[in-house]
């Protein structure tokens, strides 16, 4: 998949393309259902398929408190979209300058002069341009204009087979992903986006206080990306996009603890995993991503660091019983 951050990069012979315009934020099941099949509509039509996407996302620049965290960096969207089979993506930046564009200026511009759109894929509540004017009616007029139609993609919702059945007709949302991340259910999040939900960072280091526990733990930075969830102790697994792929060392079971740590009265809240059985790991420096599987408790205050211990003990067999069928 082509990643272009500006139109300079996109190549002046590209195109006819179907491009749809969003946010993707978590990658769930609602977009990568609506994503695969404009892969294979534009592959049959013999066109290009395209993402045009943003970052920041416009909710933190346009207002920066009422924004709610991201599910994903941008590394793990582009690599969630680059798995939908897409041929492109274009990231661009936006600032508050890119958002005085009018809608019109913004489809001529992007999409029709740059990606050379024949069809332009959006939601029924999009919404584009200056102060947010343009709409579907816009679009379908820019579309009369300059020679392009316009596909009205219908909300994909939960149905009978999903696992959701708590859930049925919700629609697919980034919104539900948060809802279940904030009150822990990881197993509910990842229903949803169709895949554990990933934490990514790099490793830094901590109190110091994990080798003497017997427990090591890789402590992730605070500009961790990806929402954090509920304080806890999760099942999971660490993995490392530095080994090769295939390495016994890429993928590793964890115990992840995120919280502040209160029984050492900790300030900051840490987001830290314990891979299993493992002393020899040098992490340090190194950007990895842990899966969240299961939350196995909450975060606890110990009255002694031996009853912690007592209860890490307890919680490293919990992470086996819970991925010990994946692991085959
Ligand atoms: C499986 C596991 C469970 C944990 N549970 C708790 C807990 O319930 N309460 C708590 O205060 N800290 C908990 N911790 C965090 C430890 O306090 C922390 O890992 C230890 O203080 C080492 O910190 P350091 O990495 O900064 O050296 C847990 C850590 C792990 C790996
Ligand atoms: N099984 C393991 N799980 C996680 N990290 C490990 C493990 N074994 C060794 N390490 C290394 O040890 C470091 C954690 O040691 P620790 O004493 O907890 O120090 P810190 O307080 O800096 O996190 C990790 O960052 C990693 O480099």
């Amino acid at each position: 998949m082509h990643r272009w951050t500006d139109l300079s990069e996109v190549p002046g012979d590209f195109g006819p393309s179907v491009v749809t315009i969003g946010n993707f934020d978590g990658v769930h099941r609602g977009h990568t259902g609506v994503l695969s099949r404009m892969v294979a509509d534009a592959r049959a039509a013999g066109a290009r398929s395209v993402a045009v996407t943003f970052t920041p996302h416009p909710q933190q620049v346009h207002r920066p408190d009422e924004a709610p965290p991201l599910l994903t960096g941008d590394a793990d969207r582009l690599e969630l979209l680059a798995q939908t089979g897409l041929d492109a993506v274009l990231l661009l930046t936006y600032t508050l300058e890119f958002a005085q564009q009018t809608a019109e200026e913004f489809v001529r511009t992007y999409l029709v002069e740059g990606l050379r759109a024949r069809t332009v894929v959006v939601g029924r509540d999009v919404r584009f341009g200056r102060g947010n004017a343009g709409d579907l009616a816009t679009m379908t007029a820019l579309g009369e204009r300059y020679g392009f139609s316009v596909e009205v993609i219908e909300d994909v919702a939960a149905a009978p087979g999903d696992g959701v059945a708590d859930a049925l007709d919700r629609r697919w949302s980034s919104t539900w992903v948060r809802e279940a991340l904030a009150a822990g259910d990881v197993r509910q999040a990842a229903r949803v986006l169709g895949r554990p939900h990933r934490v990514r960072g790099t490793v830094v280091h901590g109190d110091k206080r994990g080798r003497d526990l017997g427990f090591p733990t890789a402590n992730l930075a605070q500009d961790a990306t990806g929402m954090v969830p509920a304080d806890g102790v999760y099942a999971g697994w660490l993995r490392r996009p530095g080994q090769p792929a295939g390495s016994p060392d890429a993928v590793l079971p964890a115990a992840v603890s995120i919280g502040t740590n209160p029984t050492f009265e900790g300030a900051q809240r840490r987001v830290e995993a314990y891979v299993l059985d493992r002393t020899d790991l040098d992490l340090y420096g190194e950007e990895v991503v842990l899966e969240l599987v299961e939350l196995l408790r909450p975060t606890l205050r110990f009255d002694s660091v031996d009853a912690l211990v007592e209860q890490m003990h307890r919680d490293v067999d919990g992470v086996r019983a819970v991925l010990r069928p994946a692991a085959g």
